[in-house]
């Protein structure tokens, strides 16, 4: 591997202002970006699915510490920079330009993949939702994904905090989730309005004879009116103050009450 020269020079020589639109916040201290790399654990001869490099910042991070890597990447400008990236590890970087959206990150990725992103709150949010709705176990081995703050607490929140709620749930029932690291907002460039934290989920068992579908129900029934007892707020879903009733969940209870195991335990006996 060649001596890679600084992300600020990179950025000054591709002219890579960041564009709002695209909501580029990109990180240039190259160990901060090592110690996200290394959430996921060993890199050595792994696969890395990386949607949003910019710059390259975590990518060189991930490719420094063994990875094969795969990086989608919306933003036509940064494309010459990451193939100067790919020339300094051959056989490494695989550049694919366009929308994350649209790829199919399986395909492009392969079974196994870790997942690492640092990307706008909006698709960051769409894709997370995506990744866990796959078919169980899903084929990726772990999500390292950079959010504003207030996100990463809305997917790691604990029974009755306020952040609980429907992501929270989704992102528990079958995984393992947590902030790994907070970031000041300072670490990027430009600085966002907010602070963000990297959250680590991985795969654990599905509990068992529970559909993604009707959890989904019943998360949304309590959660749209969170403020509401479960005899009201689930009275319009067939069979769920049954199931409140079989389960000895006190209808009077409120949306924010009830641990993950409480809605996997309803949506298992809605079938
Ligand atoms: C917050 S910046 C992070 C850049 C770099 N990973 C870093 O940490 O410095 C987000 C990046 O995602 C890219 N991006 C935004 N939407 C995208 C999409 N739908 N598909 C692929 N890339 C996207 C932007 O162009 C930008 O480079």
């Amino acid at each position: 591997m060649a001596d890679l020269p600084p992300l600020r020079d990179v950025i000054a020589r591709h002219g890579l202002r960041a564009s709002k639109a695209l909501g580029q916040n990109f990180l240039l201290d190259e160990q901060l970006l090592g110690r996200i790399a290394a959430i996921p654990g060993d890199f050595a001869g792994a696969s890395v699915f990386e949607v949003g490099p910019g710059p390259g910042g975590l990518t060189r991070a991930a490719l420094k510490a063994g990875a094969r890597v795969t990086a989608v990447e919306m933003d036509r400008r940064c494309i010459p920079a990451l193939e100067e990236l790919g020339a300094a590890f051959p056989g490494q970087l695989t550049i694919i330009e366009g929308d994350a959206m649209k790829v199919d990150a399986r395909l492009a990725a392969g079974d196994g993949a870790h997942i690492l992103a640092n990307l706008p709150y909006n698709v960051g949010t769409h894709l997370l939702v995506g990744w866990l709705s796959a078919e169980w176990k899903p084929w990726w081995a772990s999500l390292t994904l950079m959010f504003q703050q207030e996100v990463a607490e809305r997917i790691v929140a604990p029974v009755g905090s306020e952040a609980y709620g429907r992501l929270a749930v989704l992102s528990q029932w079958r995984t393992e989730a947590k902030i790994a690291m907070k970031v000041h907002r300072s670490a990027f460039t430009p600085p966002p309005k907010v602070m963000s934290a990297v959250v680590h989920i991985t795969p654990a068992d599905a509990p068992e004879g529970v559909k993604l579908s009707t959890l989904e129900r019943v998360t949304a029934a309590a959660f749209g009116q969170r403020r509401k007892m479960l005899r009201q707020s689930l009275k319009g879903l067939p069979g769920a103050l049954d199931a409140l009733e079989e389960l000895r969940i006190d209808p009077q209870r409120r949306a924010e009450t009830l641990c993950v195991e409480e809605y996997v335990a309803i949506a298992r006996l809605l079938g």
